[in-house]
């Protein structure tokens, strides 16, 4: 269990984190979100104990992380898979690792098959592609066979093979108790790893939920029903919820269940002939989430305004 409480960065002018409280449990995948320069690097930087807070704390399994005996038995991280020594070899990098940090050598044979690096481990890492290089950075991450996990943008680049090794990797860390916390841009990803997800922007915290429940829109649930009987259901409606008519016979519906709606329209002796809840795509209740608080919008070119949403 990592635990986020109040904290701060400031960096000059800029506070990269504001007052940031959230909490990351054993035994599920917390995807970490917000968009650039959001404070999600700063974040996982000061739980490894690479930075220091102005204001706050980050504890893991209750400690900071320079208080922990044996860090690397308690918590790895990938946080930047480009900060290696390019003229090692991946097992040269790795042994460096487990000597500093007082872990068996046998320990590093069996990260690297865990990886699946085998015969890359003996070149050199300036011959690596960015996937070996993530594997190589995930392994060195698991030496201490660690309780909590922190990778920042893990299938950054990657190419599907990898993204789904990346994927299924998380989930098996999950399933076997572990902390996870995996920071990503691709919303698309989160949906299908995480089964919690934190947003920040600009430092501060915007939704900490799970990904079921961002989908339905944290409590603004979307219910689609269609009816012949369309404007008996509409009056019926009206004074318990936001009520949309979208197509001939078809309403939507904000604020109440489709089990209530359902229920009412059975009371009423409306026939229906399509009811269901509307899943938002987790980008779009992303987008939804954080469009106030993005600091860099990238221009649209005006031919795609509109289109594509
Ligand atoms: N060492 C530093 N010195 C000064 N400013 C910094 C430093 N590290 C981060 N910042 C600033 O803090 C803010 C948060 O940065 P951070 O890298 O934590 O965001 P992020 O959410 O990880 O972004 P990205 O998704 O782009 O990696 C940014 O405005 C960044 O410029």
């Amino acid at each position: 269990m990592i635990s986020v409480r109040g904290l701060s960065r400031q960096y000059g002018d800029v506070r990269a984190v504001d007052d940031l409280t959230f909490d990351v449990p054993a035994g599920e995948v917390t995807g970490f979100l917000g968009p650039n320069g959001a404070g999600k690097s700063t974040t996982m930087r000061i739980v490894m104990g690479l930075d220091r807070p102005t204001a706050g704390t980050a504890l893991i399994g209750g400690q900071r992380y320079v208080d922990l005996p044996e860090p690397l038995h308690h918590v790895g991280a990938l946080l930047d898979a480009g900060a290696m020594h390019p003229g090692r070899t991946g097992r040269g990098h790795l042994r460096i690792g487990a000597r500093t940090n007082g872990i068996p050598l046998r320990r590093v044979e069996e990260v690297i098959e865990q990886v699946g690096l085998g015969q890359a481990a003996r070149r050199r890492i300036k011959g690596y592609s960015l996937g070996m290089r993530q594997r190589l950075g995930i392994a060195a991450a698991l030496l201490g066979d660690p309780k909590a996990l922190l990778f920042d943008e893990p299938v950054n680049g990657l190419d599907l093979d990898g993204v789904r090794w990346i994927r299924s990797l998380l989930r098996g860390f999950a399933d076997e108790g572990r902390t996870v916390l995996v920071s990503s841009h691709l919303m698309s990803e989160m949906q299908l790893i995480a089964d919690r997800i934190v947003v920040i922007g600009r430092g501060r915290l915007i939704a900490e939920a799970p990904v079921d429940e961002i989908l339905r829109g944290l409590g603004g649930q979307r219910v689609r029903i269609r009816t012949p009987r369309i404007e008996d259901l509409q009056r019926a409606l009206a004074d318990r919820a936001a009520v949309e008519r979208t197509a001939p016979g078809e309403l939507e519906i904000t604020g109440l269940g489709a089990t209530e709606i359902g229920d009412l329209a059975h009371a009423l002796g409306l026939p229906v002939h399509h009811l269901a809840e509307i899943e938002q795509s987790l980008e779009h209740a992303y987008l939804a989430l954080t469009g106030e608080s993005v600091d860099y919008h990238g221009r649209t070119p005006s031919y795609l305004n509109g289109a594509g949403r």
